[in-house]
């Protein structure tokens, strides 16, 4: 739930004035540094932390579902595959499915995996970071995750294989294509309308025993809450053997048949990571900002998300992979409709890895349960989300903000070992080379950044913050090329423009992307601006135009985003002066 990818924080490496057209000067009235802000999304916590937590839960306080690609688990490292070809022409994007089900990398990309492998393993002897300790550190997170699991109470599939009868009928819900999301089919919920009224009671019970709101998620509304499955079960203990049916008559024979035919090891063996009760309640919502979560990726393997009632509108999970390119410039159902389950009682499952988000609920409350399941010996399953979650405090021993980040980088790197199709780990790795960067200038680093971004970028196709961010890196690359050729500023404007009508499609689809989509316009603007396109820059800009009213005082960061708004306005002014001049 919660957190994903949404937080931008300013990045301090964009200090360069515009040199377009021998025009130093920021135009009138804005100020340079506004000129300077374009931003590279990070992916750190969106949560507030809390010490003395299992990593469970402080994964999710710390926002760790922005982050890391947890999908099914592979073999580590093994090479040759054909990846999908990024072509760009124009504005257009043609890209081919990328071959999701298979751990494997192309020459290329081993090529560009050496070459990272190398600057780490240089950076590392500079900073001294030990980066066995990382590893290590990695592997006994995981041995907590799993002492911490059993402790709950909450049953582990054990090794007794069920038979066939008792996985609950579903159906995949088509996504571009591809099998990655599960529904229960109409005739088989897995919790009747009396254990849905036992559970619902039970949380209640618990919210009403609790003084003081706990909740933790920053992108909270009033009247939201969440609760702890195992928590709950602490309070109310007469649910256990309603949660004992529903997991392992129900759910583990279910995400075994449809994502994970079973391996004879014990190692394979599902359990719950975390497990939360959320309600999304848009009655209370002063802001009348609805109620949701923006796109993330969930920790573990497969996630399984339980409908409690359906009194509401608006809602459900939307998946990116819905959006597709013939999409664009029209609202299209298929790309803006979330999914819900077909009823009360019966839910969807889908790889974790897949990124997603919950669409705001427009009136009533909402309430769903949602179940990260995982696999008891997937080591490092989750090294990426939570080095995302908490890339800046995870190494105290590291001495300097140069060593953290070479932690960080060696974090992702051992994030796409793990799964060569983690698109948000090649991501970060990039922003932390771009981060170091900025620092330390050192040949090639914004190469293989940009490198990284391009993969990624070829791995998921409709990440709006992603082609935004390559669309930056491209740009810092080209100002340092005498004369950048016209195909990539043809790719700059590309990329731009498709992480704009992605952010668009995102919040079409009623799911909070506004920080993204106004960044993108601005970065887009900007860009337009310092190659003298003002009329280019003013279309873009146009489209945030009316939009300080939609920010609410309880977002995370409502005065950036004002400042961002402010930003725009004044260069859509400076931008129609010059037209009309
Ligand atoms: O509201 C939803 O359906 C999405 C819930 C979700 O993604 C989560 O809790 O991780
Ligand atoms: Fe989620």
């Amino acid at each position: 739930m919660e957190g994903s990818r949404t937080t931008c924080r300013r990045r301090g490496y964009a200090d360069e004035e515009s040199e377009v057209g021998g025009n130093r000067k920021p135009p009138v009235g804005l100020a340079s540094e506004s000129l300077t802000g374009r931003e590279l999304y990070c992916r750190d916590s969106l949560l507030l932390d809390e010490q003395g937590v299992g990593r469970a839960e402080s994964y999710r306080r710390n926002g760790g579902a922005a982050s890391g690609g947890l999908g099914p688990q592979r073999p580590r490292l093994t090479f040759l595959a054909e990846l999908p070809s990024l072509e760009l022409r124009g504005t257009s994007i043609a890209v081919q499915a990328a071959p999701r089900d298979a751990n494997i990398l192309s020459a290329e990309d081993s090529l560009l995996l050496a070459k990272i492998d190398q600057f780490i393993d240089t950076a590392s002897t500079q900073h001294d970071v030990d980066t066995s300790l990382i590893r290590q550190r990695a592997e006994l997170d995981h041995e907590k995750d799993v002492s911490a699991a059993l402790c709950t109470g909450i049953p582990f599939e054990g090794g007794e294989v069920k038979p066939a009868s008792s996985c609950p009928e579903y159906e995949f819900v088509a996504s571009n294509g591809r099998n990655l999301v599960a529904q229960t089919s109409a005739s088989c919920p897995i919790l009747s309308h009396d254990e849905i009224d036992k559970l619902r009671s039970a949380v209640e019970g618990y919210w009403s025993n609790q003084t003081v709101d706990q909740s933790r998620f920053r992108y909270k509304r009033k009247g939201n809450r969440e609760a702890y499955l195992k928590d709950v079960i602490r309070f109310s203990r007469d649910i256990s053997p309603i949660v004992d049916r529903l997991l392992l008559e129900r759910v583990y024979p279910w995400v075994r048949s449809a994502f994970a035919p079973r391996e004879d090891s014990d190692e394979d063996e599902l359990y719950v990571f975390s497990s939360l009760f959320i309600r999304y309640n848009a009655t209370e919502d002063p802001s009348k900002r609805k109620t949701g979560q923006p796109l993330h990726k969930d920790p573990g393997f497969v996630s399984v998300n339980v409908m409690l009632n359906d009194d509401f509108e608006g809602g459900g999970t939307w998946f990116e992979d819905q959006i597709t390119f013939e999409s664009f410039g029209q609202v299209e159902p298929k790309a803006t409709c979330p999914i819900k389950p077909v009823g009360p009682g019966h839910a969807l499952a889908h790889y974790g890895s897949l990124r997603h988000a919950g669409s705001a609920t427009t009136s009533g409350v909402r309430d769903i349960l949602v179940i990260f399941i995982s696999k008891r010996g997937q080591v490092l399953y989750e090294v990426d989300s939570v080095i995302n979650a908490d890339a800046d405090h995870y190494c105290p021993s590291c001495d300097s903000d140069e060593s953290q980040l070479v932690c960080r980088m060696l974090y992702h790197r051992m994030a796409i070992d793990q799964d060569s199709n983690d698109d948000e780990a090649w991501h970060c790795l990039a922003l932390t080379l771009l981060e170091y960067e900025s620092r330390r200038s050192q040949r090639n680093t914004l190469e293989l950044a940009v490198a990284c971004l391009e993969h990624a970028s070829q791995l998921a196709q409709y990440d709006g913050k992603l082609l935004s961010n390559l669309a930056y890196a491209l740009g810092l690359f080209s100002r340092r090329l005498e004369r950048p050729d016209e195909e990539l500023v043809d790719r700059i404007r590309a990329a731009y423009q498709l992480s704009v009508e992605i952010n668009f499609s995102v919040e079409e689809a009623g799911c909070y992307a506004a920080v993204d989509y106004e960044s993108a316009c601005l970065n887009f603007a900007i860009w337009l601006y310092e190659k003298r396109d003002f009329r280019g820059a003013a279309r873009i800009l146009s489209r945030i135009e009316h939009r300080f009213d939609m920010i609410a005082e309880d977002e995370p960061d409502p005065e950036s985003r004002r400042q961002d708004l402010r930003d725009a306005m004044e260069l859509l002014a400076y931008c129609r002066r010059q037209i009309d001049a």
